[in-house]
């Protein structure tokens, strides 16, 4: 019987949120001239979730905190970073300490840029890490396993970073993050710059992530790229999050979609109506009391001048705006 309740309790936690942010808030400390310190805010009342076996992609225009929020979730912050708000990691509360012991492990990053590879060591000991001795052996296998399961050959794992070709770089890239069986992959930026063959290629490993159970977070410009591979799509903007919609509601006229900016996101691609937003995205140090989006929506009323939306279950999505129904 106390099997039974166990594995029920272990049940409902597989399909409740691997990965939950409650909140969030980020500011940076600065100096300015004469010692005066000001507090630079980020990002403000942020929530998402993401679920094991599913992707979230996570898109939004350059300085929206997408990458900020991915190093809040590893812990790797700068020292003048003040966080505040939850984050929930398979039920347990993710403190700085938390963070750094599962990180690399449970929770891995693909990140954007090849210069996280050393350049002076061979990729397999990059790929495997420092493990203790009694491990070394099946983590090699292990290596062999994923590197042979990603089409890079046996006499990859002793070459250097330089001697790799850019498809080959982001498949070691995706590997090292494989190989820590990690539970929550976070990918950023992972697709810029790519040949239509390299990035497909990426995505997929990305998607054979998530079909191994993992629950991934895409952060990308690409809406096109994340379309090809999400379950949902988060909208950033100015620190916070408008919206979260189904990828599937990226579809004809934008209609499905709740929020203005996304549908203005959706309309601006080159594919759709090539329409450019006016305006801009509001500065940090920009005092706004109603929702973010005010001064460029072009449905706004006064309500949305006075404090922010609350987030709202609308059409299978949510998100925060007075005027959807
Ligand atoms: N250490 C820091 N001190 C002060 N401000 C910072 C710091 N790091 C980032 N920021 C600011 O925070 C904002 C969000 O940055 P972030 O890198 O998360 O944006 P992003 O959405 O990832 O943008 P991009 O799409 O260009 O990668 C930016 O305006 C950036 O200038
Ligand atoms: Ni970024």
């Amino acid at each position: 019987m106390k099997n039974k309740a166990k594995n029920n309790a272990e049940e409902s936690r597989k399909t409740e949120a691997l990965l939950k942010v409650k909140d969030l808030s980020l500011s940076f400390i600065q100096y300015t001239s004469g010692l005066r310190q000001t507090e630079l805010k980020v990002i403000s009342n942020l929530s998402i979730e993401a679920y094991r076996g599913k992707i979230l992609a996570v898109v939004g225009s350059s300085g929206s905190g997408k990458s900020l929020l991915a190093h809040a979730i590893l812990g790797i912050l700068p020292p003048n970073a003040i966080l505040n708000g939850k984050i929930e990691y398979n039920g347990m509360q993710l403190t700085q300490e938390k963070k750094e012991e599962i990180r690399g492990k449970e929770i891995a990053l693909v990140p954007q840029s090849v210069t996280y590879l050393d350049p002076l060591m061979r990729v397999s000991d990059q790929v495997i890490g420092c493990v203790e001795e009694e491990k070394a052996g099946l983590m090699k296998k292990l290596q062999r396993e994923i590197f042979q399961r990603y089409g890079l050959k046996p006499d990859v794992e002793r070459m250097f970073p330089h001697e790799l070709s850019g498809g080959m770089t982001r498949r070691v890239l995706v590997s090292t993050a494989v190989i820590g069986s990690a539970k929550l992959v976070i990918a950023d930026e992972p697709t810029p710059g790519l040949d239509e063959k390299t990035l497909n290629e990426t995505l997929y490993y990305l998607k054979d992530m998530a079909n191994k159970g993992c629950a991934v977070i895409v952060i990308t410009h690409d809406i096109e790229a994340a379309l090809k591979i999400s379950d949902k799509i988060a909208v950033f903007y100015a620190g916070t999050v408008l919206e979260v919609a189904n990828a599937a509601d990226f579809k004809n006229d934008g209609e499905n979609l709740r929020h203005p900016y996304t549908r203005a996101l959706w309309n601006a691609l080159p594919q759709n109506k090539f329409q450019a937003i006016e305006g801009h995205q509001p500065m940090q140090d920009e005092v706004i009391d109603g929702c973010i989006f005010y001064d460029r929506c072009s449905k706004k009323n006064e309500l949305c001048s006075k404090g922010i939306p609350q987030f709202q279950n609308v059409n299978g999505g949510i998100v925060r705006c007075n005027n959807v129904s």
